[in-house]
């Protein structure tokens, strides 16, 4: 069963997530000299980036990326990487390297090779990735019928990193894979609002991964620490 966390409020959970990463960030900095973090981009982080922003961590050793990110320029609002730069690189986070998940070429295809030569200069594994979960149940971008989801959420995914179409996604994606998730030191979802509980209480029961991929998670990591509240 996963450690469920049941918060008051956005500002409860944004302590305790925050509290969860600081601790994976800080435990692996003491070990190895330095750490790598990925979060989740969409509308429920922001208010936990603030807070993670301003945590005492040595943010000159940490490296922050996505866990999935949209193929769209950092203008555009619905860029991921224009969120964490505005939410989270700032503060006392404004010392941590940023390495997006996309950039200027035309498909995430043509800008995957350089991407994962980003993704390569930071230390690895994750000593921590935070993830969220859609209303359908998609978690990063392992979206129903996406075109590459069952190599996503492959345990065994030969590939780290994966351009993502789904009729539901918006635009084309760009995604870690399990493995790489599961990989990390600490993995939590987070997620907010009365209509994510139901969501996530299906996604518990039985049925395809396929139809609601946080259960690729879920079942991989059954001691998954969630945070919610209301
Ligand atoms: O598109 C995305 O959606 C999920 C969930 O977002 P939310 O708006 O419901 O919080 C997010 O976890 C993912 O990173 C993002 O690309």
């Amino acid at each position: 069963m996963p450690e469920l966390h049941e918060l008051k409020d956005s500002a409860e959970v944004a302590r305790a997530v925050a509290d969860f990463v600081s601790a994976a960030l800080a435990a692996r900095v003491a070990r190895s000299g330095m750490a790598s973090l990925a979060v989740s981009g969409g509308r429920t982080p922001t208010r936990f980036f603030e807070e993670l922003s301003t945590r005492d961590l040595p943010w000159d050793k940490i490296a922050i990326t996505l866990v999935d990110e949209r193929w769209v320029r950092e203008t555009s609002d619905r860029s991921n990487a224009r969120l964490v730069r505005q939410h989270l690189i700032q503060n006392k986070a404004a010392a941590a390297r940023f390495v997006p998940l996309a950039n200027d070429a035309p498909t995430p295809e043509d800008g995957l090779f350089a991407v994962n030569e980003a993704l390569e200069e930071m230390s690895w594994p994750l000593a921590c990735a935070i993830l969220g979960m859609g209303d359908d149940g998609h978690t990063a971008s392992f979206f129903p019928n996406g075109d590459h989801l069952e190599e996503a959420i492959d345990p065994d995914a030969a590939l780290g990193l994966i351009p993502m179409r789904a009729p539901d996604a918006g635009e084309p994606r760009i995604t870690l894979t399990l493995p790489v998730l599961l990989g990390a030191d600490a993995l939590a979802l987070h997620i907010e609002g009365e209509a994510k509980k139901p969501v996530l209480d299906k996604a518990l029961g039985e049925g395809p991964a396929t139809e609601m991929p946080i259960r690729a998670v879920l079942r991989a990591k059954p001691g998954l620490d969630i945070f919610w509240c209301p």
